[in-house]
Parts: structure tokens; C-alpha cells; sequence
């Protein structure tokens, strides 16, 4: 059985968007994005399923940073979940025994307001995650964690309030991983991701990058950058696009990209979580550069077109 390694441990929002993606998979649970990633680098998983960004608190940069660095993995596709919490107690006690809570950072982000109203001065302490959160209640380290719904299946918990997110309709956008190979086929629906740094302080790089995609036609979904850690004012840029590798504009854009750029990581061409089709850009259809080139192959041969 192929096996899938999770951001865990068990009953993690990670282990969730996991059985969606692949549920007849053998799941691993690993203690840090990181792990789950050098998992899969060094063959002891086939797959990884981590987060990549939250529609409330933004990207999740320990993602980010662990894919630009050490050998490259792609994404094979993604997973959109939707986030509500719980706060899990210690069987029989109740919200006047809570003395500290815990969670993952993006959870702790996105229930601010319900604490602020309902445990006012209550310490807040970061976890890896949800569910190392409520391992830490079991174990007598805190006295409530807030985690997905499904970790009081996996924890000898309470739950003693639900749904206590400051903004409803929160989602999770997780990626699935796994090291270089063939790409997934495409289907009319895709998202290809990047990450690139440009020369250093050179004027209006980004503005040329993001010309190479605005000039064929593709839509930009996502862009965000993390500062490459040297010295202040250095970045890496990471951009989420429509379209796959195997469209003409598509691969003609990464081959601008890498020219412009000091250096281009291609993190992936895999179907979207939202089928609606991709419309290519007016002009930037497969067929339009083909015409184009049979146009340009003829005047090198002599033709007039
Ligand atoms: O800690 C988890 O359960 C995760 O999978 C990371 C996370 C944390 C908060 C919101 C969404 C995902």
C-alpha cells in the first residue's frame, strides 16, 4: 500500500485534507512540515500532505521555506478544507479549570476573539499543532487545546465548546507532495506553482515576472515572498498560477521566468480543488502558438508567410 506522511500527529486538520486526497493510502504521521517533506525526500513515505495557506492567517511559512530549500518535491494536488475548532478539556473539567490553552499558532490566530471574550486572561501557548495540543492536555501540559473536530476521536477529551472560530468559512488550502517523476496529466483545471529569486535589488523585476504571465494570458492565484535570510530586502517570490506545464503559454512563461530570474524551483503542475475550467487568455490557446510558430518556421525557410 502507498503510504502518505501527515503533519500529525493524529487528528490533525493535516490527517483530514490526507484521507481526502488519498484515502486508500497507509498514512504516517511526522511532528513538523519539515519531517513530513525529508519523509518523503528520503523514500520512507511515497506522498506528503501538509498546509500551504489559510484564507484567514495567510500562508503557513514553515511550508514555504521547506520547499525552497534541500531536494526538490512537486506537488501532484491539492486539498481545500474547511476549519472550525473545538476546545478540548480534560473529562470533567470545565471552562473555570482552564488555566492555560494551546494550539497551533494559525489556530490560536483564528479563535483570538472567543478567547479574548471567554478566556480573557488565560495564557495562550503555541503547539506544533492541533493535535500535539491535545496531547499536551492528556498529559497535565495545558488545560485546553483548540483543534479540529474529529481529534476528540482520537483523545480521551471533552469537548466543551465547538465551532468557536472568529471568522466562519475559514478554509485550509493543503498540498500533497512527493519527489520528482511524471507530472499529473492535465486535465483543463490546473495550478502550477513556483518559486524564484530575482537579481537583487534589480529595478522592476517583480513587475517584469509578473508581465511574462499577464502577456500570455495566465491568471495569477497567489503571490507571496519570504525573505532569504542573509540580509534584509533578498526574497524568494512564490507564485501560484492557472494552467500546467504542458500548455504551450504556460511553458513558455517558466522559460522567460528562468531567464529574467537568478533562479526558478518549479514546485508542481496539478489539477486545482475547484474544477471550473481554465480559460486561457485571449490569443494564448496551444493552437494560437502553433500557428505562430509554423508562421516563423516559414520565414526562416524563405516563405513570405
Ligand atoms: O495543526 C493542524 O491540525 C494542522 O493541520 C495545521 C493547521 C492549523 C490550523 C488550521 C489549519 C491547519
Amino acid at each position: 500500500m502507498p503510504t502518505i506522511a501527515y503533519f500529525g500527529p493524529e487528528g490533525t486538520f493535516s490527517e483530514q485534507a490526507a484521507r481526502a486526497a488519498r484515502p486508500d493510502h497507509t498514512f504516517v504521521p511526522v511532528v513538523t512540515v519539515p519531517e513530513a517533506l525529508t519523509t518523503v525526500r528520503q523514500g520512507r513515505a511515497d506522498l506528503a500532505c501538509v498546509p500551504v495557506e489559510n484564507s484567514v492567517e495567510g500562508a503557513v511559512s514553515a511550508t514555504m521555506d521547506a520547499l525552497a530549500v534541500d531536494e526538490p518535491l512537486v506537488a501532484v494536488g491539492e486539498v481545500v478544507l474547511p476549519i472550525t475548532f473545538s476546545l478540548l478539556v480534560r473529562p470533567g473539567a470545565t471552562m473555570a479549570d482552564i488555566k492555560s490553552v494551546a494550539s497551533h499558532p494559525h489556530a490560536l490566530a483564528q479563535v483570538q476573539g472567543w478567547l479574548g471574550a471567554h478566556l480573557p486572561d488565560v495564557p495562550r501557548f503555541a503547539s506544533t499543532s492541533t493535535a500535539a495540543a491535545a496531547v499536551g492536555v492528556l498529559d497535565g501540559q495545558y488545560d485546553a487545546a483548540i483543534t479540529a473536530p474529529v481529534a476528540v476521536e482520537h483523545y480521551a477529551l471533552d469537548v466543551l465548546h465547538t465551532a468557536i472560530a472568529d471568522v466562519d468559512d475559514a478554509v485550509t488550502r493543503f498540498l500533497v507532495l512527493r519527489r520528482p517523476g511524471a507530472l499529473p496529466a492535465p486535465t483543463g483545471s490546473d495550478r502550477t506553482s513556483i518559486s524564484a529569486v530575482a537579481a537583487y535589488q534589480r529595478t522592476g523585476v517583480l513587475a517584469e515576472m509578473l508581465t511574462e504571465l499577464a502577456l500570455r494570458g495566465i491568471n495569477l492565484s497567489r503571490i507571496e515572498s519570504r525573505p532569504l535570510k542573509g540580509r534584509l530586502g533578498e526574497y524568494r517570490f512564490y507564485l501560484d498560477f492557472d494552467g500546467h506545464i504542458a500548455e504551450r503559454r504556460v511553458g513558455d512563461a517558466l522559460a522567460a521566468l528562468h531567464r529574467r530570474c537568478q533562479h526558478v524551483r518549479f514546485l508542481g503542475s496539478y489539477p486545482k480543488a475547484d474544477p471550473t475550467p481554465t480559460i486561457a487568455g485571449l490569443d494564448n490557446a496551444d493552437e494560437d502558438y502553433l500557428a505562430a510558430d509554423e508562421w516563423v518556421s516559414s520565414l526562416r525557410a524563405g516563405r513570405t508567410g
